[in-house]
């Protein structure tokens, strides 16, 4: 509890990405009858051309069926607004929530009883504003009459503003169904989702608001970003997803003028590797701190030319090849600090010069994956005190394989230069839900390294 108190004593901004997420729980029952539907060969060649988007409903069976044959967290833009109705029409969605990492890391955050915590989303309809927790410490910023001033989130909505859906489909291991002749078993619990992309929905700071950005600099401890993976190559106005990226780094900087307040981008999967590139190479070198999971590792391999190395970590998630994929992208993006989080394991990855000791970035990682066990046993975490729930769930089964494979890992590579630490996950058997444990990982971890920098004067 003592290093959670210290984070509490922290004010932290977050932008940028809110929306509703509405989930499903599936049941193999489902999934059959939708492949039923559409016909067994059609969903395997559909899976084979492996759609990037979701056009037509064939694309999100095709893609919910890899995803479930592999067990991995996945998302995919969903680019055909008319399909909401096909949607409607195939699943009962009966609980809706607050999505996106923004939303999600900000009730954490305030629900954890931290100092103060400012959450900025570009589009705050009301219903997205009712989503936000009722803390009196959460804030969201708004400009009047020159001046900047906050407002809880559910006072500051501006009707009109546009509201983005996300459908979220939670599958659990053991899930069973078939694809033609085969018998398909759903490896481990998880998320797919289908992530809505529409025009309306832009990532940015409005105007007014930007020039106070070095202003909220100054007010807070450390900032969260997301949402990137939400921009478009380009847009029917004319502007392009190069556009956003540079007005994303203006943010960034803005942050950081008056002092350097330490920046964590938690990355979600970008599925065209054009924008993904744009976004790793825009943003990284800008940030302090990473967070990702083994998918979206992989894929950022990908991206910078390192495609078996990917393969490898996608298909085996062996502890090996993820310490030598942060090793590289730690070293190519210059990050201080890099965060991994995968079903079994979560690894921070720091320079040899980083301020904190191997067993202190280690006691961020255990509260963070304490926090994930305890939202994945509650569904939500509203308070401080629901952290304790965390400690009573197991370490997952593979946990002893996990740190000896760390040790052999440890001693095949050089990592001399580095600081590396892995810690088995609390995995719950039957999770409420899983979408945003990730995000509930990166938000307790990268805290508690603030917390502790600053404990040692280091912020
Ligand atoms: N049942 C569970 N109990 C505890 N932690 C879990 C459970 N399932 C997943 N997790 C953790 O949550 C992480 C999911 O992160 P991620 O894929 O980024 O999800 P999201 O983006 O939806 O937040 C996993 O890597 C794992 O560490
Ligand atoms: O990429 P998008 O559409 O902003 O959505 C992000 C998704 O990731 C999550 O934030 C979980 O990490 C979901 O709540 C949300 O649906
Ligand atoms: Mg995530």
């Amino acid at each position: 509890m003592g290093l959670l108190d210290e984070a509490r004593k922290l004010s932290v901004y977050t932008a940028y990405n809110t929306n509703v997420d509405a989930i499903t729980f599936l049941k193999g029952e489902i999934v059959q009858r939708l492949i039923d539907e559409f016909g067994a060969e059609a969903v395997r060649k559909r899976m084979d051309d492996y759609p990037r988007e979701i056009n037509e409903p064939l694309d999100f069976v095709a893609r919910l069926v890899h995803a479930l044959k592999t067990g991995k967290p996945m998302a995919v833009p969903l680019v055909n607004e008319e399909l909401h109705t096909w949607f409607d029409s195939h699943f009962k969605y009966d609980v809706e929530r607050m999505g996106g990492q923004a939303g999600i890391i900000a009730n954490l955050l305030a629900n954890l009883d931290f100092r103060r915590v400012m959450v900025y989303t570009p589009h705050l309809a009301r219903k997205q504003a009712e989503m936000f927790v009722d803390r009196p410490n959460l804030a969201y910023p708004v400009v009047e009459d020159g001046r900047l001033t906050f407002k809880h989130p559910r006072e500051a909505y501006r009707e009109g503003d546009p509201i983005k859906v996300n459908r979220i489909f939670e599958f659990r291991a053991g899930t069973t169904f078939r694809l033609g002749d085969e018998t398909i078993q759903v490896p481990f619990s998880g998320r797919f989702i289908v992530s809505a992309r529409f025009e309306s929905i832009r990532i940015y700071t409005e105007p007014e608001l930007k020039r106070f950005l070095p202003e909220i600099g100054l007010q807070v401890d450390g900032a969260i970003l997301s949402g990137y993976q939400g921009i478009k190559l380009r847009y029917s106005d004319g502007k392009d997803a190069n556009h956003y990226l540079r007005e994303a780094k203006k943010d960034i900087l803005l942050l950081k003028r008056e002092r350097d307040v330490k920046v964590h981008l938690e990355f979600a999967s970008i599925q065209n590797r054009e924008l993904r590139k744009k976004v790793i190479y825009n943003l990284f070198p800008l940030v302090d701190s990473v967070g990702m999971d083994e998918a979206e590792i992989a894929h950022v391999l990908n991206a910078l030319g390192y495609s078996k190395l990917s393969d490898r970590i996608f298909t085996y998630n062996r502890i090996e090849d993820t310490v030598l994929g942060g090793k590289i992208l730690i070293d190519e993006m210059n990050l201080e600090v890099l965060q991994i989080h995968t079903i079994y394991y979560i690894m921070y990855i720091t320079h040899a010069d980083n301020p904190l000791s191997e067993d202190e970035l280690r006691s961020s990682l255990e509260l963070a994956t304490t926090l994930a066990a305890a939202r994945a046993s509650l569904g939500e975490i509203r308070s401080p005190e629901d952290f304790k729930v965390g400690t009573s769930v197991p370490y997952n089964e593979r946990g002893e394989y996990v740190k000896l494979r760390f040790e052999e890992a440890k001693r095949r590579l050089r990592t001399r230069e580095y600081k590396v630490v892995i810690i088995p996950t609390r995995l719950v058997k039957n999770p409420v839900s899983t979408v945003g444990l990730g995000d509930t990982i990166s938000a307790g971890a990268f805290t508690c390294y603030l917390a502790m920098l600053r404990k040692k004067g280091e912020l």
